[in-house]
């Protein structure tokens, strides 16, 4: 069994009368990528800085590495690469100089060498690491952001919301790096606000919603929930009734020889009782994991909290 790297025990926040995270239990092991999941204001942030140690839980712990994300903070700050959801950085230094700055004052060491690992990120993420990051984009800036993140080669990456100001191509090629970084054992916690961010990326989704943790699964699990919108002709009607006991099927609509409906879970099942008749074409569309994930979770956010 691979390392645990995160593990939040009832881990709660409160903000005044705002309960922002509600007895949170969650693990995370090295190599794995954790997708988190929720709504603007759902708690995301508070995790991440929790597990940060930036702030104090109200009840409940979280251990990131074996220490107490709270008590031993300097330990998880020194150990952790944190891309936190408002980037600030020094505009007048350059990408290059605040790597360096960072470097120096973690007390790294710049890989021997002329090109560092990070140089080649930088490159595949097309950073311009010698103008001065107040003079960048806001995509360029996260992508500064994200090689700050990746200094040290950390064991675990806490990031927040990545992806937001970057072009479809940048979004791509990070995506790429965080896998490499998970492949080479680290452990990552990646949150978002959209499943199809996550869905690249991430071995396994928690949903969260106004606090509370609503859903923890790998994505093989999300997908065998996925929905397929089927479209059947036969040569003959089939009689009324044929398709009513097949696990799954709703939303049955029966034309003469057409059928259509959609199958939520196994379509086995249904392909079986199909093959009881003569079937002249069948089309199957799967349902995207962002409408099976609406169908399962989308209802209105309301406001749970207490
Ligand atoms: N410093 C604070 N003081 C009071 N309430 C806060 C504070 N920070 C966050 N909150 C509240 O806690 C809840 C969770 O906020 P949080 O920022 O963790 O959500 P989020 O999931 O990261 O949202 P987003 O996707 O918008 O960044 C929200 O109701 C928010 O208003």
């Amino acid at each position: 069994m691979s390392e645990t790297v995160v593990r939040t025990e009832a881990l709660t926040k409160r903000y005044g009368g705002t309960l922002a995270l509600d007895r949170l239990d969650v693990e995370l092991s090295a190599g794995q990528v954790l997708g988190f999941l929720g709504p603007n204001g759902a708690g995301k942030t508070t995790t991440l800085r929790l597990l940060m140690g930036s702030l104090r839980p109200s009840s409940g712990r979280a251990v990131v590495l074996g220490h107490d994300a709270w008590r031993e903070r300097s330990a998880v700050h020194a150990a952790v690469g944190y891309l936190p959801g408002d980037v600030r950085l020094w505009p007048r230094l350059t990408g290059a100089q605040t790597l360096e700055y960072m470097r120096r004052l973690r007390g790294l060491t710049r890989p021997a060498g002329p090109v560092s690992d990070l140089d080649d990120v930088a490159k595949r993420l097309g950073v311009e690491l010698d103008r001065p990051v107040g003079s960048l984009s806001k995509g360029n800036r996260q992508k500064v952001a994200l090689l700050l993140a990746l200094l040290g080669d950390p064991p675990l990456l806490l990031l927040d919301e990545p992806t937001g100001g970057l072009d479809p191509l940048g979004q791509q090629e990070f995506h790429r790096v965080v896998r490499e970084r998970a492949e080479a054992g680290a452990a990552v916690l990646l949150s978002s606000h959209v499943l199809s961010e996550v869905e690249r990326v991430a071995d396994r989704v928690a949903v969260i919603r106004s606090g509370r943790l609503i859903m923890l699964e790998s994505l093989e699990e999300l997908r065998r929930t996925a929905r397929h919108s089927v479209h059947v002709r036969f040569a003959q009607p089939p009689p009324p009734g044929a398709f009513d006991r097949v696990p799954g099927l709703t939303d049955v609509r029966q034309d003469g020889a057409q059928l259509r409906c959609t199958v939520q879970g196994e379509i086995d099942p249904f392909i079986k009782t199909l093959a009881g008749f003569q079937v002249v074409d069948l089309v199957s569309h799967e349902a995207d994991l962002e409408e099976t994930f609406l169908a399962l979770y989308g209802h209105s956010d309301g406001d749970e909290r207490r």
